[in-house]
């Protein structure tokens, strides 16, 4: 069987004011096994954001069971979450996100460096060098974000994701700045990033992007709405 990265149970999130709740997700049961690649489509305001939040431990559930490689995190101060966000959740964003004024290397070199557990100099640059190897952005090292096109900046912006080598990279419309051609190129980064190993997770509305997921769920006003195309594998919803 393969490893579990990722499991939720019944994950549900409601968000309340006084006047009002809104129940985000209901229920949502997944499972996210080591090397799969994993669509999350649907309208707008069915959850996918929300989703993506507390996949990230940007936001914590109201309720349900969140494991990620047998850590149970469904109920961490916003302390721990952050840590446990550092060494296992690698984020793409629509926007790059990436700081103007400081090289591709050091942006790319920035999750390590906030960690509590240091590591040396060596170690960050090999690790640095090997992510931008992986996205062929190596002969842009030493340049600004600025001095980059958005395709390129995307792909520093995946290598800064990828680098302390977490359990699940969350990509959250990645193409949504880039023309039609430099997203096509992007997504076949995925696709190459994944078929070597790399276990993603991806919201997306375009689903000539989101077939290309192996396992394509789709939600529909908090609860997801088909199981996916099935394979051979594990990766069962609502089980
Ligand atoms: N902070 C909040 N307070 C109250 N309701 C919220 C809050 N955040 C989200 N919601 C509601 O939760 C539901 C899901 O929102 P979410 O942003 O996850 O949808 P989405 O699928 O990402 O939408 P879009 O594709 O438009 O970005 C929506 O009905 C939204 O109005």
């Amino acid at each position: 069987m393969a490893d579990i990265k990722i499991k939720m149970e019944n994950i549900s999130k409601v968000f309340e004011t006084e006047e009002m709740e809104t129940y985000a997700l209901k229920n949502v049961s997944l499972v996210i096994s080591t090397g799969d690649y994993v669509s999350i489509s649907g309208p707008s305001g069915c959850g996918k954001s929300t989703l993506l939040s507390i996949l990230g431990l940007l936001d914590m559930p109201s309720r349900g069971e969140y494991i990620i490689e047998d850590m149970n995190v469904a109920n961490l101060s916003l302390d721990e979450a952050a840590e446990i966000r550092c060494k296992k959740i690698g984020f793409v964003f629509q926007s790059f996100n990436l700081i103007d004024d400081i090289s591709v290397f050091d942006n790319v070199a920035l999750p390590l460096r906030y960690r509590s557990d240091k590591l040396s100099v060596k170690e960050i640059e090999q690790r640095v060098k090997n992510c931008l190897d992986k996205v062929n952005m190596s002969h842009r090292i030493q340049h600004k974000p600025n001095q980059l096109s958005g395709g390129q900046q995307q792909r520093v912006a995946i290598a800064r994701a990828l680098v302390a080598d977490p359990a699940i990279l969350l990509v959250d419309e990645a193409t949504g700045n880039l023309d039609s051609t430099t997203g096509d190129q992007i997504m076949d980064l995925l696709d190459e990033l994944n078929r070597k190993g790399t276990t993603i997770c991806m919201v997306t509305h375009e689903s000539q992007y989101a077939c290309r997921a192996r396992t394509q769920l789709k939600l529909l006003d908090g609860e997801i709405s088909s199981t996916p195309i099935q394979q051979e594998s594990k990766h069962l919803l609502n089980a």
